[in-house]
């Protein structure tokens, strides 16, 4: 494999991210440009453009520690990055690292940063550890994130928020739903061991993988025994507890996980609904393999009821609307440094004019689950609030607040009846 190119498209990463861009999209593309990168090249690209955004508050602090002034030329930038990644978090020979990050750098303008590149790449073999200490002293490089997303869990999480950073950091969990239809956690999981995988009970179909794995590797996932659904997520279901026979509205369902998850507990008629028709594919692909035929696809946006209401009501309606995915961030880690502190404001409103639109679809005594993987309140408990406030004839019936821990994902639930 050649790690020069593998550094070099997840410098490019980089940079695009430093740019504002989403790095799940800007991947896409770099393999779409590159159809030939080997199953190695594109793993180890995975593995670094997304190490550099989970580390990035400290890896930027070591960098900015060797320099005597800003680097603002961002591809040399966005290398040096990739290479002090590979350097500290991972076992690429480390003469390797440097030599290969220094050519491809040679190359950039008129090969002005060659030297340059080369003393603090060496710089960083020799001192890392020394900088890695330094890194306690910085609150965004401890924790890796912004420092105002780090006054924000301060101030609405005084006694949690250090347990939060600390589990938006880590390598998020693999956890598996077991497909109660077929069999649940204890007998799935003697399955895996048989498999040589090693993995915990969570609850009667939750099971916790030791180790990511990728999905073709997992028994039974293309016959539908098994989904891939963070713990966190796998709660929504459940609190929406949909009963055979019901009209159920899955209104933002793409890519389908929550929606096959409803299907396995009842055999009720769901919608479901999602304004992405790439997204809205893999919903029906998921429900595909697990074997539900009878959900109706509709690809529209949730809230212009004209154009996919027939009129007749829903029983539940689950509404996992669109948000800063504050909850997910160690999934996406370039969330957090692609966000802004008034995101989850503006976000709330565009979810308030959803859910206004899905409440008139709901019948009397529905009830209507608000779902969204932040931990952000504008989107949760104030959002929850305001449409309470808005709407009289609608009763909270319980709330739940998931923080990111070495089991799940931050998510929100609302469970909201119709009068
Ligand atoms: C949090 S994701 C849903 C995850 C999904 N429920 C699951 O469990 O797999 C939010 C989804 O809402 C969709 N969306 C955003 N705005 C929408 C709108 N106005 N109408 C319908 N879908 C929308 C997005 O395309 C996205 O797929």
């Amino acid at each position: 494999m050649s790690m020069a190119l593998a550094q070099q498209l997840a410098a490019q990463s980089i940079t695009a991210v430093a740019e504002g861009r989403n790095l799940q999209d800007t991947l896409s593309e770099i393999r779409a440009a590159h159809p030939d990168l080997s199953a190695q090249e594109s793993g180890a690209l995975q593995d670094i453009a997304y190490g550099v955004q989970r580390y990035a508050g400290s890896l930027r602090f070591m960098l900015a520690q060797m320099l005597n002034k800003p680097i603002t030329h961002q591809p040399l930038e966005s290398l040096l990055l990739a290479a002090m990644y590979q350097l500290h978090y991972t076992r690429n020979a480390p003469h390797a690292v440097v030599n290969e990050a220094v050519e491809s750098i040679a190359k950039i303008g008129k090969g002005q940063f060659r030297s340059f590149a080369n003393a603090i790449l060496r710089r960083f073999l020799r001192e890392r550890e020394k900088l890695a200490a330094t890194c306690k002293k910085d609150d965004v490089a401890k924790h890796n994130l912004p420092a105002w997303w780090i006054a924000y869990l301060q101030q609405h999480y005084p006694k949690h928020w250090h347990n939060i950073t600390t589990a938006l950091q880590a390598h998020p969990p693999m956890t598996l739903r077991v497909n109660r239809r077929h069999s649940n956690a204890e007998a799935y999981t003697e399955k895996l061991a048989e498999a040589g995988i090693q993995a915990k009970v969570l609850d009667e179909y939750a099971v916790k993988l030791a180790e990511a794995l990728p999905v073709g590797r997992i028994p039974g996932f293309s016959d539908g025994l098994v989904s891939v659904q963070d713990f966190g997520a796998q709660k929504a279901a459940h609190l929406l507890n949909p009963k055979n026979g019901e009209r159920i509205l899955d209104a933002c369902a793409a890519p389908g996980g929550k929606t096959g998850h409803l299907l396995e507990l009842a055999d009720c008629n769901i919608t479901a609904l999602d304004i992405d028709s790439v997204r809205l594919s893999r919903v029906e692909s998921n429900l595909e393999r697990l074997g539900f035929k009878n959900a109706k696809l509709i690809c529209a946006d949730a809230q212009n009821l004209d154009t996919w209401y027939d009129g007749e009501k829903f029983d539940a309606i689950l509404a996992d609307v669109p948000c800063t995915a504050s909850g997910v961030a160690r999934r996406n880690p370039d969330i957090k440094w692609l966000r802004r502190p008034g995101d989850a404001g503006k976000t709330a409103r565009q979810q308030e004019t959803l859910l206004d639109a899905l409440w008139q679809t709901l019948t009397k005594n529905g009830r209507m689950l608000l779902a969204t993987c932040s931990i952000f309140e504008e989107e949760n408990s104030r959002q929850l609030q305001n449409f309470l406030n808005r709407h009289a004839d609608a009763k909270c019936i319980e709330t739940h607040v998931y923080l990111p821990n070495h089991h799940q994902d931050g998510f929100y639930y609302a469970l909201i009846q119709k009068q």
